[in-house]
């Protein structure tokens, strides 16, 4: 299936309700059923990722399939380690490319019980619950928080808790103190005691209520569609056809100032992209304000899935960028250094990586195709982050659209209430 997408010819007006965030839903599920809970998490994200979470919590499948989802492989891998039963994990051909060798050692160095299923290092698992009795291990910090924000949570129903030792550099930070943040709202303890050390104390979690907050990261695609609106503004009145100074908004509900989520950092980096925020009583209200900066460097290290959102945004804005910090982007749900050089060459951009942990672009262009369709390699950021360019083309064909609902069910659908046409080819 293909979608064409077509932007709206009027102002956008559009009041947008965010799916609940991925990773705050898959986090409180596994501390709901670490505290044997009776109150289910409530406003769960209906994305792929937290459905496969929840069938695999519920009725004690003997065979599980996470299909994409990275979270739920890595926090189902420590969960299950404590969790009476044999069982086997798997995923799509691509989870079974991501990487788990460090969770697994991890785990079997406190007394886990996993064995691969398929090839060395990678899923599928087999894992047969078992009391773990270690409460100390180091592991390498720079290729996935999720291994960490794993073994956190378990660490809280060990005996004697555990403590963590993170070696190299620490990359998705902001998604560890996430992990802290949902272990004390369910009533456990863990905290940074020193840079790169992590204790948690034993005792287990509570049975409480709790609601999940919108998805910062889904946010950031809201974003990207006014920045490049307020582009296009700014164009037409310099080809002087003004489309009249109606000011665009975009509301997006469910999201607070104070966020868990480290993707909110978004709304910093997008207001010297042109869009200004501001906080309501249900959200927050995008519109456009001030002059996008001409050159952009950020170090992605802390917000990784923001890195389409900004390479995107940024080509399609004509601002020469240097992002940082990108290691991770390559055990993705695809290779997305490779993905967004292919996909925006399509589109007439040359961007370039180093060391397979930055991209960059000094405004080189070569000339793009004529229908140019995107491919999205299995991964919904993908598509999310290429729709927006039909503001600055006549429009975009999407490949496989239906990617999305891995973390946003109704991307499509939301884009219809802003305005978008969306038009359905078979391809
Ligand atoms: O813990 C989480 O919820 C996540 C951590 C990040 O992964 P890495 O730690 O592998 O970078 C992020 O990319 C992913 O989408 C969600
Ligand atoms: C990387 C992502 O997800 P995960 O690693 O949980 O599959 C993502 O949502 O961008």
């Amino acid at each position: 299936m293909r979608y064409t997408v077509s932007a709206p010819g009027t102002p956008i007006h559009a009041a947008i309700q965010l799916p609940a965030s991925k990773s705050i839903s898959n986090r409180a599920l596994i501390l709901h059923a670490l505290a044997h809970g009776k109150q289910t998490p409530c406003n769960l994200s209906d994305c792929d990722d937290t459905r496969v979470m929840v069938r695999a919590l519920q009725g004690n499948p003997e065979h599980i399939d996470i299909m994409a989802a990275g979270t739920a492989m890595r926090f189902l891998t420590a969960y299950l380690s404590v969790t009476p039963g044999s069982r086997i994990i798997t995923g799509t051909q691509r989870m079974q490319q991501r990487p788990i060798r460090i969770l697994v050692d991890s785990l079997r160095l406190l007394g886990a019980k996993i064995d691969y299923a398929g090839q060395e290092g990678f899923p599928p698992l087999r894992i047969t619950g078992t009391e773990l009795q270690g409460d100390e291990i180091s592991l390498a910090g720079n290729v996935s928080s999720q291994y960490i924000s794993a073994l956190l949570m378990m660490g809280a129903v060990l005996p004697n808790g555990l403590r963590l030792h993170l070696t190299g550099s620490i990359i998705s930070r902001p998604y560890i103190n996430l992990t802290l943040q949902l272990i004390h709202d369910f009533g456990g303890r863990a905290e940074w005691s020193s840079e790169n050390s992590i204790t948690v104390y034993p005792g287990g979690y509570r049975d409480v209520p709790f609601t999940v907050e919108s998805d910062w990261s889904a946010a950031s695609y809201w974003y990207q569609i006014l920045a490049l609106r307020g582009n296009e503004e700014r164009r037409m009145k310099d080809e002087e056809s003004p489309k009249g100074d109606e000011h665009e908004t975009v509301e997006l509900l469910g999201l607070f100032p104070r966020s868990y989520q480290g993707d909110s950092r978004g709304a910093e980096i997008f207001s010297r992209l042109g869009v200004h925020t501001e906080y309501t009583d249900r959200g927050v209200r995008l519109t456009l304000a001030g002059t996008p900066v001409s050159r952009l460097e950020e170090d992605m290290v802390d917000i990784p899935d923001l890195a389409q959102t900004f390479v995107v945004t940024c080509c399609l804005m004509d601002i020469p960028f240097r992002f940082t910090g990108l290691q991770s982007l390559k055990i993705k749900e695809t290779d997305r250094i490779a993905a967004l050089i292919t996909e925006l060459r399509k589109l007439g951009y040359l961007v370039r990586s180093e060391q397979d942990s930055v991209l960059l672009w000094d405004g080189e262009r070569c000339p793009a195709e004529n229908t140019p369709i995107i491919s999205t390699y299995e991964d919904h950021r993908m598509a999310m982050a290429f729709a927006p360019a039909c503001i600055v083309l006549p429009q975009i064909v999407i490949d496989e659209p239906q990617v999305v609902s891995k973390s946003y069910l109704a991307y499509w659908e939301d884009l219809k209430k802003a305005g978008f046409t969306i038009s359905n080819e078979q391809g």
